[in-house]
């Protein structure tokens, strides 16, 4: 069942006064795609051609014109709090500057669901314990957020979209600072989330591997629209390397298996013909 349909999405900055929406220069333009519950959607493109603003539109921060809908809901004209209870965003840098425990910064997951000053309950400091367990980062629960380093920055905010239950998670390169090993835990808690809570998520990747291999739809962008979509189960490799070879130069993709006869796809570059 599609959760989330967007339709002829175009979005972008204000260019000269910030006062009026007249003056917006779109960098993307006429977006439209639906993804099904339970699902990951990969947003791929080369650098600069729009997949954060693509997130950003959705998340209602940038000016834009389309529809976002979630959940038969529409996106534009709700209020920001029931916005921030159905989606969870992770922008690419944290933009947290200030002292704060690891544990605060989790449980500002939990900030939706609370009223003003309304104090965290029990059970919900218990899940942020649990979520932070699971990225490898119980040990460091009171320490100081700005000691940690930027790959345990990153997840620390994943920890914080993980620990409340968002229809919509929303995540700009939630992997670039992780390591090999990571890389693929937190795609496999992504997964497991995004099927418990019957929720899905629109994340932008530039590693092909995690893209091809957890994605089960990619959105592939080139110079501010939406060039083709790609299912890593279904679309031919051929369609697949086609595609994207429009973003990458000429790329190949290979089907081999892991050990335990897992299908994996990998995309190798190849030399560009002139
Ligand atoms: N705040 C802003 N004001 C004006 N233009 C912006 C702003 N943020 C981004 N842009 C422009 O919008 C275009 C798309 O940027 P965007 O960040 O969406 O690209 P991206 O695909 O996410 O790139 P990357 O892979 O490098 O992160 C770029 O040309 C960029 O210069």
């Amino acid at each position: 069942m599609s959760i989330l349909n967007i339709c002829d999405l175009s979005a972008g900055y204000h260019h000269s006064s910030r006062t009026s929406t007249t003056d917006v220069q779109n960098v993307i333009n006429n977006i439209s795609f639906s993804a099904e519950e339970g699902s990951i959607v990969g947003i791929l493109g080369e650098n600069g051609c729009g997949k954060t603003t693509l997130i950003k539109a959705i998340a209602n921060l940038i000016p834009h014109s389309g529809c976002c809908e979630l959940d038969n809901l529409q996106l534009e004209h709700m209020p920001h709090k029931k916005l921030a209870q159905l989606c969870g965003y992770i922008p690419q840098k944290s933009g947290i500057s200030i002292d704060i425990s690891l544990l605060d910064v989790v449980m500002m997951g939990f900030n939706p669901e609370l009223k003003l000053l309304q104090p965290p309950t029990e059970a919900m400091k218990e899940k942020a314990y649990k979520v932070l367990a699971m990225v490898g980062l119980d040990s460091r629960i009171n320490d100081n957020f700005q000691t940690l380093s930027e790959g345990q920055k990153q997840l620390a905010l994943l920890a914080r979209t993980f620990v409340a239950k968002r229809k919509l998670l929303l995540l700009d390169e939630p992997e670039s600072a992780l390591d090999f090993r990571l890389r693929y835990q937190i795609m496999n808690l992504l997964c497991s989330y995004v099927e418990r809570n019957h929720a899905v998520s629109l994340v932008t990747l530039h590693d092909s591997s995690l893209a091809l291999n957890y994605c089960n739809t990619l959105l592939v962008l080139s110079e501010s629209k939406l060039i083709g979509e790609v299912y890593p189960d279904k679309t031919p490799i051929e369609e697949m390397e086609m595609l994207l070879s429009k973003v990458y130069g000429t790329i190949s993709i290979r089907e081999l298996r892991n050990r335990q006869g897992k299908r994996q796809l990998v995309m190798m570059k190849e030399d560009d013909m002139h």
